[in-house]
């Protein structure tokens, strides 16, 4: 008999691509799905219920414990108020979470089973119940340059994200648009007119960011369209944001090195920027080597670590075509590119990489281990 699986969050944004990624990868056809909901508790699940057509109250944790598994993307505030009084009852089951709340727990394990399949096996083995998808930005680096870190190549790494609207959630991406669209009616008659200053143009342009009503900008705080916001997630208090101590905290943790290991951690740090970009993470990282290695290898490394890396040609044509955002948005490449040894020195490598942060960076990790589970 199948499974029965609990899906939690599964109408959100995260939720929804989930939901698109078990249907064509036709999960579907190896659970019994129960549909939760925090909001419509008795309404009808989605098309993919098969004899559970009822949502159940994704506080009731008699129908929770119900479940052998539980995949929830409904956010950090339920996993908090649900887990522990889940395993307070005594459930045994396997709880595989999109929020960051449980992510450095001792007894969860981040999952990106492309980069850390041993460490996911090792967890098993060891009677692991919680799978927790990792950061974003850190999820689509590993599945970019992850091979480069299971050489043992890496001494240090150094990010600079440009990081979409969309890891904020679905309010922040319509509040981009609709400043795109406020600063665009400003100057259009300008804009129409080709023989219009440019600078009067850029005038009216700034005049408008800096008076743009708290309501268009309640959710970053400040303007985004036209401009960019060099902090995301919690202020740490030591000059760090949150989503930056991410970088070293997490991908140590999903490589199994670093505290708690018994391993030195490589050292990972950079700044964290979110731009106007709509769905697609994308950052530049400079490693240092700990040793030269011909660049032609280092290509070929990359190109061989996954089904999804693409190595892009470091020319202006292959960047432009394959690396930008518009190019990978709802697709599940993952492009690395802009590859060359830096100025330092041979042992300094630059690259360029790219992720849709809704799918190797939220949703898809999820659904890989559903499907571990479902072959243990
Ligand atoms: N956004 C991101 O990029 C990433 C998010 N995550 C994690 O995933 C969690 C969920 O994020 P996200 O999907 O963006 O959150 P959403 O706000 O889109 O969805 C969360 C829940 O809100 C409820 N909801 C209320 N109104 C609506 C509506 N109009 N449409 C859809 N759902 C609605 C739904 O619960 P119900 O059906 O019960 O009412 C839904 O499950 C985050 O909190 C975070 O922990 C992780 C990685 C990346
Ligand atoms: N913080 C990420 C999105 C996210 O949800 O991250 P996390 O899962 O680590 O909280 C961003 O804003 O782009």
């Amino acid at each position: 008999m199948s499974k029965l699986v609990g899906l939690v969050g599964w109408r959100g944004m995260v939720g929804s691509v989930l939901m698109d990624r078990m249907v064509a990868e036709n999960d579907f056809d190896l659970i019994e799905p129960l549909f939760f909901s925090t909001s419509n508790a008795g309404g009808k699940a989605p098309a993919m219920a098969k004899n559970e057509t009822t949502l159940q109250d994704a506080f009731d944790i008699a129908q929770l414990k119900r479940c052998e598994i539980i995949i929830t993307a409904q956010g950090g505030d339920y996993t908090t108020e649900v887990f522990p009084k889940l395993r307070a009852a005594g459930w045994n089951g396997h709880w595989i979470d999109a929020a960051s709340t449980l992510r450095m727990k001792d007894d969860a394990v981040i999952v990106l089973d492309p980069v850390n399949m041993p460490v996911i096996k090792n967890a098993l083995s060891d009677g692991g119940r919680n799978w927790i998808g990792g950061n974003c930005t850190v999820s689509c680096m590993l599945m970019g340059v992850g091979a480069l870190y299971k050489a043992g190549l890496v001494e240090w790494m150094s990010t600079q994200t440009y990081q979409a609207a969309s890891g904020g959630g679905a309010q922040h991406m319509r509040e981009l648009l609709t400043q795109y669209g406020t600063l665009y009616s400003e100057v259009k008659a300008l804009l129409d007119d080709p023989k219009s200053a440019i600078l009067e143009i850029d005038r009216q342009v700034i005049a408008k960011q800096r008076s743009l009503s708290g309501e268009e900008t309640a959710n970053f705080g400040v303007p985004l369209g036209g401009s960019l916001i060099p902090w995301i997630d919690k202020d740490l208090g030591n000059g760090m944001s949150k989503e930056e101590w991410k970088g070293m905290a997490e991908t140590n943790k999903i490589l199994g090195q670093g505290e708690g290991f018994g391993s030195p951690a490589v050292p990972v740090d950079g700044f964290c920027v979110r731009v106007g970009a709509m769905r697609c993470h994308s950052q530049a990282l400079t490693f240092k080597l700990k040793k030269d290695v011909p660049l032609a290898d280092i290509e070929a490394m990359i190109a061989a670590d996954n089904a999804w890396v693409k190595v892009v040609p470091n020319t202006r044509e292959a960047t432009l075509k394959d690396l930008t955002p518009v190019a990978v948005t709802g697709t599940m490449t993952i492009p690395v590119g802009r590859l060359r040894k830096m100025a330092m020195g041979p042992e300094y490598l630059g690259a360029f990489t790219i992720g849709d942060q809704l799918l190797w960076g939220a949703a898809e990790p999820l659904r890989r281990m559903l499907r571990i589970l479902l072959d243990a």
